[in-house]
């Protein structure tokens, strides 16, 4: 079996079958970065409920978030809009597609808008509507799977989808439609089919993050077979700024580092910067699937040593070693110290280690202060190795308030800020060679160590004189190279929002740099 690029380029890749990934893809010929592996448009998308529902909720035509309590309502069924005119209210892959069944229902009520509005609804019913709008994408979706084996009624995800979907789309607006209405919309409707529609959507749907804040579940017919991995190869990007509606979330798969031909091509559907229990477990409960990947079965992560652990020690105390789990692929594993005998169960780690990243998402929700951060990587520095990612994270932070406020700029300041970007770069660099992942974090990293040498290069010397141009020649020369390096990773996001709005401020930056450097008439 093989497929073809849209725009007629030789084969990529070849769709296989194994019993451990079910379908999955394999390069049909060696790819090199940059090469577009997939690029389709969207099967069917639809809305993510907003954060805060009772606050803001998203268009029905457009997704922009509208204030829930005082927005406009579409003139037909009610929903929230942003206005009468939104071209998306009649749009046929928007709300045009969905305005008719949601008109079924009469009365309305002002109270308890989030209970009465559920956006989450709105792709299932937008699934279930291609049946007789649009057969062919029916049938490429329904053969996606949604296993059903595993979300049996009690299961955690059945009883959600149960309560906030099934119920609710069946009870409010499909039981209120006449026959004549239920036929020329649907040809099958029940409470299993639409409980298979939301298997498929949890298992397969990628997300899609808006501009203006708001979020996009999306289906795609081929880019959905993409096996994961904790080292993806590949990186995809979303239309979100094409002038042609018709190209509207246009998904682009591309390679990022080189594959070997008969090599699987995958994605990851975890957090790169999350530990190999945290992805794994994240990995069962959501797509039901237990990784085993060279990530995950490395205890070191890569000679990362992302998760690992100082020595908890016995009655004398810790020794200087550091505890990994003996078996990562195994959840019910010991970790040994790598020095003295001491173990400790997966369990207690795992308790451990869910309590400091609730403290380490607690300072960073509240913009933690530098004091703060400093305190908590104190704190939890006598626990954890240096490289731990709970660190990486407190540190990610760290590095970018050390040297832009003013009780942050001494010099030991500074060269600290520089070791401990160095540091994360090298860890960023090992997990994510090809910036499938972490490309911002790359970015702001390379960002910060270009500014941290840019200061160092302005600072005066111990006896006060200024450095000659000799001497922040290599500095220059070193914060060229990061800057350049942090534009580069962003190469591939400048589609996205977050992506967009760090490449202008480190682009400015980078003006700013070439201005400098010509004032000093140094040639970098
Ligand atoms: C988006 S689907 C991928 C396509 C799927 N293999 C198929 O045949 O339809 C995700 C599902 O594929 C399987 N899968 C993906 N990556 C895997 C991996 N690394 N190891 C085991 N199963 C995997 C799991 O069943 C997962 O829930």
């Amino acid at each position: 079996m093989g497929k073809e690029t849209e725009n007629g380029g030789s084969q990529i890749f070849e769709i296989q079958k194994s019993e451990e990934l079910g379908r999955y893809l394999v390069a049909a010929r060696d790819l090199a970065p940059g090469e577009v592996v997939i690029t389709e448009l969207p099967l069917v998308f639809g809305p993510k409920a907003m954060f805060d529902p009772e606050a803001t909720m998203p268009c029905v035509g457009c997704y922009k978030p509208v204030f829930t309590d005082v927005g406009e309502r579409c003139s037909r069924c009610g929903w929230p809009m942003c206005s009468g005119n939104c071209p998306g209210l009649t749009d046929p892959r928007h709300h045009g597609m969905e305005c008719d069944i949601l008109s079924a229902r009469p009365e309305c009520v002002l109270d308890n808008m989030a209970e009465y509005y559920r956006h989450d609804a709105l792709l299932p019913l937008r699934c279930v509507l291609l049946q007789n709008s649009n057969p062919e994408k029916w049938k490429q979706l329904i053969e996606m799977q949604s296993h059903m084996e595993y979300r049996t009624p009690g299961s955690d995800l059945y009883d959600e989808a149960d309560e906030f979907i099934v119920e609710y789309l069946i009870n409010n607006f499909i039981n209120k439609l006449e026959d004549g209405m239920k036929k020329k919309y649907f040809k099958e409707v029940s409470k299993e089919l639409l409980h298979t529609i939301c298997g498929i959507i949890d298992t397969n749907a990628l997300e899609i993050r808006l501009p203006d804040g708001s979020e996009l579940n999306a289906l795609y017919a081929t880019t959905y077979l993409l096996e994961h991995s904790c080292i993806p190869n590949t990186k995809h990007v979303f239309g979100l700024f094409s002038k042609d509606k018709t190209e509207l979330y246009r998904i682009t798969l591309k390679v990022v580092v080189p594959i070997i031909k008969g090599n699987h091509i995958a994605t990851m559907y975890s957090h790169a910067l999350w530990g190999t229990q945290a992805r794994r477990q994240h990995l069962r409960d959501t797509k039901y699937f237990s990784c085993k990947c060279q990530r995950c079965s490395d205890p070191t992560e890569l000679g990362t040593y992302l998760s690992a652990m100082k020595c908890f020690g016995d009655d004398k105390g810790p020794c200087d070693g550091i505890h990994l789990p003996e078996d990562p692929l195994d959840d019910e594993t010991d970790w040994a110290c790598s020095k003295c005998s001491v173990k400790v169960n997966n369990s207690q780690i795992n308790m451990l280690i869910s309590q400091m990243g609730e403290e380490v998402e607690n300072v960073q929700m509240m913009g933690g202060s530098v004091s703060m951060l400093e305190n908590l990587l104190c704190r939890l520095s006598t626990f954890l190795h240096p490289n731990h990612y709970h660190l990486y994270s407190i540190k990610h932070s760290l590095i970018q308030l050390y040297g832009r406020q003013p009780s942050y700029m001494s010099e030991e300041i500074i060269d600290k800020k520089i070791r401990i970007c160095k540091d994360l770069i090298a860890i960023t660099t090992t997990l994510d060679p090809g910036n499938a992942r972490l490309s911002l974090y790359s970015a702001v990293l390379h960002h910060e160590l270009h500014s941290a040498l840019l200061i160092l290069s302005k600072k005066a010397k111990s006896d006060g004189s200024l450095k000659t141009v000799d001497e922040i020649i290599p500095l220059l020369n070193e914060a060229k190279i990061c800057i350049d390096k942090a534009l580069v990773s962003l190469k591939d996001d400048i589609q996205e929002t977050s992506g967009n709005k760090l490449y202008e401020v480190i682009e400015e930056s980078k003006k700013e740099f070439v201005k400098y450097c010509k004032e000093k008439k140094v040639n970098i």
